[in-house]
């Protein structure tokens, strides 16, 4: 399974994935995290905010998301992924991809702002350190429009969202499994 956390920048992606990891770790269900934020900087550091750069980046993620999850690992990819097209795109590509939209108010967001990326979106054109193609800002987010499952974390708190998700992958996985036991064309 693949699980396609999207949205905003300071959502809480790689918060609830992470939270999720831990709470699945006494289960048997292998689970790994793809952080776009991670594979940027340590893959992918030429990649830069345009259309075409992120679906780049999507693709590349998408690729790594399916060899894992190809071994019966449930693979979270953490990234903005602002674009329809491209989720769409890996929907068709790889088996079992689960699209999960992670909102949260720009209001919110401006508010926790924990890289100062919204403070420096805002400064006036031409200021050296603005930000710019921050999706939610000063670039598009594509709203899913029916996603298999939507947490809005300025709404849900953190255990809450973390049980949400925990209980969405569990549900898939062992449906899956039960799927996987019972023989083609008998039911
Ligand atoms: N415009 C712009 N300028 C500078 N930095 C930016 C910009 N947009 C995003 N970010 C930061 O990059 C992190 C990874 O972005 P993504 O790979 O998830 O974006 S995308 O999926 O390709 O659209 C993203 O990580 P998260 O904050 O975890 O979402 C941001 O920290
Ligand atoms: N309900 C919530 N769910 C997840 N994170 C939350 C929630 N409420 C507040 N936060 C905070 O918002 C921030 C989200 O940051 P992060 O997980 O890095 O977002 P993203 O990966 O989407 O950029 C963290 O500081 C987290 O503690």
């Amino acid at each position: 399974m693949i699980i396609l956390l999207c949205g905003l920048s300071g959502s809480g992606k790689t918060t609830l994935a992470q939270h999720v990891k831990m709470r699945l770790s006494d289960t048997d269900i292998p689970v790994e995290i793809i952080d776009a934020d991670v594979y940027r900087q340590k893959l992918f550091p030429n990649l830069g905010y345009t259309r075409e750069d992120r679906f780049e980046n999507i693709r590349r993620l998408g690729f790594i998301a399916g060899k894992l999850s190809g071994h019966g690992v449930v693979t979270i990819v953490s990234a903005i992924n602002p674009y329809d097209v491209i989720r769409r795109e890996l929907i068709a590509t790889y088996p079992d991809v689960k699209l999960i939209h992670i909102d949260c108010p720009v209001k919110t967001l401006l508010q926790r702002d924990t890289k100062g990326l919204y403070k420096r979106a805002l400064l006036p054109e031409g200021h050296p350190d603005k930000v710019t193609n921050l999706s939610g800002v000063n670039d598009p987010f594509q709203i899913p429009s029916s996603p298999d499952l939507y947490i809005n974390t300025h709404i849900t708190r953190q255990t809450e969202a973390t049980e949400m998700l925990a209980g969405f992958i569990l549900d898939n996985y062992q449906q899956e499994q039960i799927k996987q036991l019972q023989p083609a064309g008998r039911y």
